[in-house]
């Protein structure tokens, strides 16, 4: 993990458990964390005659998936043949840590017809893949395990109630498949209860590696990764931060995380991320977050929100809202469309906009307008003499933009506080 020491620090905060915040000024496009995972998982289904278009280690699209085709350069495991890897340094690697012996023999078993897993839902194997790799991680490494304990969610919290009966399920089945872990037994934690904590911890931090962006289908994640620095991050429904990843990229390093700043902000200030796309309507997002995440949001965007007048109909009316309203829209576009042209009009024009909306100039500056994209954009880090770039990236998309093409309103003068 780096670049946390010196750039945020963590802390207790009232009601929010661990944030954290920034231990000096940070600049728009900075890198404030690049994060390794201590454990992977593969989003897909246990049980699936095929074997998955990634590499089992690295989680790179492999260019030949199918080892038995012509010319194929997939690897795979000698014990199980089910899971296959770019090059023999992840097989070797995967064999030692990801794929162990022991993940290899669960996976199987579970596999195994007829298996008790597929008459279950889809979303049962994939919490199945985590509870081994979690399982696993108390074989291949203590301190990673002890890292995974440590993180937010037990299974008493308020989200755990759906994971608590699946816990339960899994861990009862894998018992009966297969010894647990040596470390775990001499520990005497191998548990219902401790599979239910692992579970609950998994909901609340876990992050998806992401498909590449389609504009035509929506976006699946193609694994999940714990990683232990970036589980502190708060979320706010206006970040101040937003994470890149590109697990299709050439070399070691393709799952790490990297977080960077959208704008400027004082040492002091929480740095935040937002947990999903932020063009979510408010009522959606209070949902989402009550549900999945064990909390009422309070940030400053939900707290104008709050008073907008057609949110009832929000809660009661739509099933699934992801995006943001038409009036929601009309009154972003009213603001963008606005063009001040005094310096009181624009004075004005800012308190009108700061009262009524006031992050128009969010949405302006930091959306992607892509179709159906709605990733946030950033700016590319910084020169190496601390020039800042006016090239922004989108952290979806991943297309750039040159900072007047965004927006053709001025920075000066709207400050953002996230
Ligand atoms: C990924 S963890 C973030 C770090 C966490 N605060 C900790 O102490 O480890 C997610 C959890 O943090 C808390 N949290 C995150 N953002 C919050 C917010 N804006 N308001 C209140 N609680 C928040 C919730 O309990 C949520 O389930």
């Amino acid at each position: 993990m780096e670049m946390t020491k010196d750039l945020l620090r963590v802390t207790e905060t009232e009601g929010r458990g661990r944030a954290l915040v920034a231990a000096q000024p940070l600049k728009g496009g900075q890198i404030v964390l690049r994060d390794s995972p201590i454990l992977i998982y593969s989003a897909l289904p246990l049980i699936s005659p095929s074997l998955h278009p990634y590499c089992n280690h690295c989680f790179k699209t492999l260019k030949q998936p199918q080892p038995q085709a012509a010319g194929s350069s997939a690897f795979v495991c000698p014990w199980c043949s089910h899971h296959a890897f770019c090059s023999s340094n992840c097989l070797s690697s995967a064999l030692s840590y990801y794929h162990s012996p022991w993940v290899c023999q669960a996976l199987r078993r579970l596999r195994d017809s007829p298996s008790p897993l597929s008459d279950q839902p889809l979303e049962r194997q994939v919490q199945a893949r985590f509870l081994i790799a979690a399982y696993n991680l108390a074989i291949v490494s203590q301190s990673n395990f002890q890292m995974l304990l440590s993180l937010q969610g037990q299974p008493d919290d308020s989200t755990a109630a759906d994971t608590t009966a699946a816990a339960h399920f899994l861990h009862y089945l894998i018992s009966s498949l297969c010894a647990p872990p040596p470390a775990l037994q001499e520990q005497q934690l191998f548990s219902a209860e401790l599979s239910a904590a692992l579970l609950a911890k998994d909901k609340l931090n876990a992050f998806g590696l992401m498909e590449p962006f389609s504009e035509t289908s929506q976006r699946s994640s193609r694994a999940y990764a714990i990683y232990p620095k970036a589980s502190f991050f708060n979320h706010d429904c206006l970040p101040n931060a937003c994470r890149f990843d590109y697990v299709d990229a050439d070399g070691d390093r393709n799952t790490d995380m990297v977080i960077r700043m959208i704008h400027d902000v004082p040492a002091g200030r929480e740095i935040c991320l937002s947990y999903f796309p932020v063009n979510q309507s408010y009522s959606s997002r209070q949902r989402t977050l009550a549900e999945d995440y064990g909390f009422a949001c309070q940030c400053d965007r939900c707290k104008v929100e709050a008073n907008w007048s057609d949110n009832e109909e929000n809660i009661e009316g739509e099933e699934e809202a992801e995006g943001m309203d038409e009036d929601q829209d009309q009154e972003m576009e009213a603001a963008s469309e606005s063009e001040p042209e005094s310096g009181s009009d624009i004075e004005e024009a800012q308190a009108q906009m700061e009262s009524d909306f006031p992050h128009a100039y969010f949405f302006l500056s930091f959306m992607c307008n892509r179709t159906n994209c709605w990733g946030t954009l950033a700016p590319l880090p910084p020169k190496d003499d601390g020039t800042p770039s006016n090239v922004m990236e989108c952290n979806v998309c991943g297309n750039l933009k040159k900072d007047e093409e965004i927006s053709d309103h001025g920075h000066d003068g709207l400050s953002i506080d996230g």
